[in-house]
């Protein structure tokens, strides 16, 4: 273990989702952390959307580990919306990881193992390096051809300036490769990791930008740069624990990243690796920047998973927990007991909790407008007020649901505006929550195992109470 693998596999843990939660682009506050009315994509709910700006804030301050946040609210009230909201807030180099707790039940590893994997993908470790690079426009690659073909390797020179000065370099048969490969030619700015021999190409000098009739929509034109040829360059890699484990633990190393196929990683090779990020701290080397995890549905964890988020929390290197739940009073999964939120009364004196509150018609109207947007839906203003109604006799999801139903439903007609017959042909067509219940109520005795009420064990909690 005396030099961790790393690599920069930022691009892997960030990909954009779109979704029922694409229109949030953010906590729609202002500077002073007052939420603005409609702001990137956000409606009402204003008070939720303060708090989690504070907390955003403490983040981004980046020195206090281990808090946690309950976001609670019936469902449909944008518990998850405004989570999302916390995550497009952060920079690219805080990290987000967001899971729904049923995700940690799998056959592969254990809960724990599953859970400790999400912390650790929440905590990202900032490492810097300093390297010396070659930096400048090509003025002239020369390749020597050996006089027998093969019989010797390949030796050649490079000619690369700056706006300042030029240097002749000899090339070895490693290096020819390199600059084939990425089809260094005259012209182009490229700058050459000294230690590795790494080349990157930059662009094309803006010098060159007339010399070419056949040059691609993709050239990138830069300026050539000033100084010295040679520079030291401060590198900096951010990567998270998580795949600093993975790639360390296995022989497959990060690709198991892309399948998703890490497995249980052994806690030496975690010891291992904190000693070594610790060793790298004291150092200067590198800096922990704890993110944020992100359980939604937390009442489906255990009571073991609770007693491990409780110590887990203890970690100095421990991220932000934000976890969500729709419960009320409900039994603690694991045990007998009932407790608020299914959550242990030790685990929830260590939230901070936030409230969301049922949305007004007026925020419904604005979120179902955004929404309409979003989904490149052009709808005339008398269906939209008819769309609002629905979502307030029913629910924000159902109405939001019926946007690209009803959409559809317009191209069938040959429609270009979404009009009400529309929207009342797929309410017909899709039934809610409560018309799906009174038709159950209707025809239970024709349904197999039907039992007149329905207990309170349902798992996403959108089930009406019978009478
Ligand atoms: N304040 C808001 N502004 C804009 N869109 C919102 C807002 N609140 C909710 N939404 C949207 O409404 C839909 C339902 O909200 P969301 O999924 O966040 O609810 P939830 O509270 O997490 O529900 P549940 O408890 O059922 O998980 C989502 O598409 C979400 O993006």
């Amino acid at each position: 273990m005396a030099d961790l693998k790393l690599s920069e596999t930022r691009d892997l843990t960030r990909i954009e989702r779109i979704g029922a939660h694409s229109h949030i682009r953010g906590l729609g506050l202002d500077s002073a952390l007052e939420p603005r009315a409609v702001s990137e994509g956000m409606v009402g709910q204003t008070s939720a959307r303060k708090a989690a700006g504070i907390i955003l804030q403490m983040i981004k301050e980046g020195r206090i580990a281990g808090r946690a946040v309950l976001i609670a609210g019936q469902p449909g009230t944008g518990k998850t919306a405004i989570a999302m909201g916390m995550a497009k807030s952060l920079g690219l180099e805080t990290p987000f990881a967001m899971i729904s707790a049923s995700e940690i039940f799998s056959l592969e590893m254990s809960k724990t193992e599953a859970l400790m994997q999400s912390f650790r993908k929440a905590i990202a470790v900032r490492i810097k390096e300093e390297t010396e690079v070659i930096e400048g426009e090509v003025v002239e690659i020369q390749i020597d051809r050996p006089a027998v073909a093969g019989a010797a390797l390949k030796t050649g020179k490079l000619t690369m300036k700056t706006t300042e000065m030029e240097g002749v370099y000899d090339l070895g048969a490693k290096m020819i490769e390199s600059l084939g490969k990425e089809k260094v030619q005259s012209g182009d700015v490229i700058a050459i990791d000294k230690p590795s021999g790494k080349v990157t190409k930059l662009g094309r000098s803006f010098s060159r930008s007339r010399d070419y009739d056949a040059i691609g929509p993709q050239v990138r034109f830069v300026q050539c740069p000033g100084g010295e040829l040679q520079k030291r360059k401060e590198i900096v890699h951010c990567v998270t624990l998580h795949e600093i484990d993975v790639i360390n633990s296995r022989t497959q190393g990060f690709l198991a990243l892309f399948t998703g196929d890490t497995g249980e990683i052994r806690a030496e090779v975690r010891e291992q690796i904190d000693t070594k990020v610790a060793e790298w701290r004291e150092e200067g080397k590198a800096e922990i920047v704890p993110g944020v995890l992100f359980i939604d549905e937390v009442h489906m964890l255990d009571i073991e998973c609770f007693s491990f988020l409780n110590r887990a929390l203890e970690n100095e290197m421990a991220p932000i927990l934000a976890v969500a739940t729709n419960r009320g009073i409900t039994t603690i999964r694991g045990t007998n007991y009932k407790s608020p939120h299914g959550i242990p009364i030790d685990l929830l004196d260590r939230l901070l909790i936030i409230t969301t509150q049922p949305y007004t018609k007026d925020d419904i109207h604005k979120i179902l407008d955004i929404r309409c947007q979003e989904e490149d839906v052009e709808i005339a203003e008398e269906a939209k007020a008819l769309l609002t109604h629905i979502g307030v006799e029913t629910s924000l999801r159902y109405a939001i649901h019926l946007i690209t139903a009803a959409a559809l439903a317009c191209q069938k007609r040959k429609g270009k505006v979404v009009e009400n017959e529309d929207i009342t042909r797929v309410y017909n067509l899709f039934l809610d929550v409560k018309r799906s219940t009174q038709y159950l109520m209707e025809y239970q005795e024709q349904y197999m195992f039907s039992e007149a009420s329905i207990g309170d064990g349902d798992e996403d909690g959108t089930s009406a109470k019978l009478p």
